[in-house]
């Protein structure tokens, strides 16, 4: 990297996943500007964060997207270093009772975003010789039962993810994580439900939930020159969840270890 702030983008980044990849490229040296429609959170971040700007945007609006891309471009005088595709929502939902709205939702949000950044920041990533990281979710790699809106628009930023580096992996690498269950909001009703969280540790080798920083590690590696011949992987961050199948444990079992 030749002198010059580097600039990364990363969408919602205001809570979670999101804000923790924020903290930890602002340690890294960028300067990061944070899409997110949570404009409280956003303030807490420019407040907080050295180098990282907030500008309150929905990704699903192309306005919005541009307004965030611009930012970032003046900031690095037309050069972009590093994109988090990050923002997302999940909805529980039997197949045979969904609809199109949520389904139309889910796909706006998790995969049409990545499309609409993506493509506003390529010019800036090329010119900078950037990288893209985008947060799939195990639920991407395999199905996912009650998420079928969810799953599936995340199997798409894993294929897209490839699509990308196959097509521009002489300039910008393009990548993705797969958090397992990691303890955010989106986590909520798991952690707040003892039982549940039991039973949901209890298929997971680690024994626990992930943390938000675990996922946001593996993302400042993917965008880092350490990662520089690391092209078109997703990568899972869910303590060894989708490895394979585990052996059901008694329910009682269950409790003791939750
Ligand atoms: N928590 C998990 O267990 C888990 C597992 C796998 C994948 N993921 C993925 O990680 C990413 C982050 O999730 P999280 O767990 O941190 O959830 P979170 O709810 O804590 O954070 C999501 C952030 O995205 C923002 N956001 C949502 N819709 C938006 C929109 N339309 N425009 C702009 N911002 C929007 C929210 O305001 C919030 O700040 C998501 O893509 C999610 O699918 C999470
Ligand atoms: O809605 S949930 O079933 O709690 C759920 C589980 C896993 C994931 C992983 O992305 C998201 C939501």
């Amino acid at each position: 990297m030749t002198g010059g702030a580097r600039v990364a983008v990363v969408t919602g980044g205001a809570n979670g996943i999101g804000l923790a990849c924020v903290r930890r490229l602002s340690d890294d040296g960028f300067t990061v500007v944070v899409a997110d429609t949570d404009a409280e959170a956003g303030a807490r971040v420019t407040a907080e964060i050295p180098r990282a700007e907030f500008v309150a945007s929905d990704v699903r609006v192309r306005q919005d997207v541009d307004r965030v891309v611009g930012t970032a471009l003046e900031i690095g005088r037309g050069r972009l270093h590093a994109l988090v595709n990050n923002a997302g929502q999940t909805a529980r939902v039997r197949f045979a009772d969904s609809d199109e709205t949520t389904w139309r939702r889910l796909h706006d949000v998790n995969l049409h975003s990545v499309f609409s950044f993506t493509h506003a920041c390529l010019a800036g990533l090329t010119a900078g010789r950037g990288a893209v990281v985008s947060v799939a979710s195990v639920a991407g790699l395999v199905g996912a039962e009650d998420l079928s809106a969810y799953s599936s628009a995340k199997a798409g930023i894993i294929a897209l993810t490839r699509s990308l580096a196959l097509e521009h992996g002489d300039v910008i690498r393009f990548n993705a994580v797969c958090p397992g269950q990691i303890a955010t909001r989106m986590m909520a009703r798991v952690q707040a439900d003892d039982e549940l969280r039991a039973a949901v540790t209890a298929q997971i080798p680690a024994g626990r939930l992930g943390r938000p920083e675990e996922v946001a590690g593996v993302v400042a590696w993917l965008l880092s020159d350490g990662a520089g011949y690391v092209n078109g992987v997703a990568i899972a961050v869910d303590g060894g969840e989708s490895a394979g199948f585990r052996r059901p444990k008694p329910a009682a079992a269950v409790r003791r270890r939750g």
